[in-house]
């Protein structure tokens, strides 16, 4: 479970972002969080992963309140979570196999376990053929997969993804969303940020949808 309550943020010298969020979303839930450029997705996002600490309010994930741990603590809860960011962030020197290695290795998983893990990875999003192809030679929508693989080959039980489908066009972004679809259907909680109409439209999800530091709940009817 993941619980904002009354969270407002302001950077040092900017004006408040968030002006009292609150919000649940519940285990194993898929939310689109909607608003226009600059209407503070990315900063509810990071806030979420413990990237940054909310001004004022909470911030739940779990049991645990994110604004009160020690800085000690907060590699831990990031474990729980596997982010996924609209210019990917993928290393160009490295091939797809170890991209999507390398949280694993940072987390001291290594040889056959680890292989096996990231091969698993790479096959769930449709990449087990490229594993030796560098990511320069990848469409967007693969890259975009590939940076999905990596996200989650730790397991994470929530996964947050910051305009995934922003540089895509309409069939990538639909493989994308189906996607994220698929893990939410094993379990994992899944928040997606987007201001892409397509992706709102068709989607059956709950979206929450954030105007001038303040949120809106929006129901979406089925297409
Ligand atoms: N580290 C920072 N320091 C100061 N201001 C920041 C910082 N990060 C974001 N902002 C400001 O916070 C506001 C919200 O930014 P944020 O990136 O959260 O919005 P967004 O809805 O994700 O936008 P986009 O859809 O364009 O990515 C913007 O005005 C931005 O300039």
């Amino acid at each position: 479970m993941i619980r904002f309550d009354q969270v407002r943020k302001r950077y040092p010298g900017s004006d408040e972002i968030l002006r009292g969020v609150s919000f649940e979303i519940a285990e194993g839930e898929l939310v689109l969080l909607t608003g226009q450029s600059g209407a503070g997705k990315s900063t509810l996002l990071k806030l979420m992963a413990a990237i940054e600490r909310p001004t004022s309010g909470t911030v739940l994930i779990g049991n645990q309140n994110i604004s009160k741990l020690r800085p000690a603590v907060i590699p831990y809860l990031r474990r729980k979570f596997g982010l996924v960011f609209q210019d990917h962030k993928l290393l160009y020197d490295r091939n797809c196999f170890e991209n999507v290695a390398l949280p694993l290795y940072i987390n001291g998983v290594t040889g056959s376990d680890a292989a096996k893990r990231i091969r698993a990875a790479l096959d769930k999003v449709g990449l087990l053929n490229k594993e030796k192809a560098m990511p320069i030679t990848l469409s967007g929508g693969e890259q975009q997969r590939l940076a999905i693989a990596r996200a989650v080959v730790s397991r994470p039980s929530i996964l947050i993804a910051d305009e995934p489908t922003g540089n895509l066009d309409e069939s990538y972004a639909g493989e994308i969303m189906a996607l994220f679809n698929a893990f939410q259907q094993v379990g994992v909680t899944v928040i997606v940020a987007t201001h892409d109409v397509n992706t709102i439209s068709q989607s059956p999800h709950r979206a929450l949808h954030l105007s001038q530091g303040l949120l809106e709940v929006q129901i979406t009817e089925f297409a």
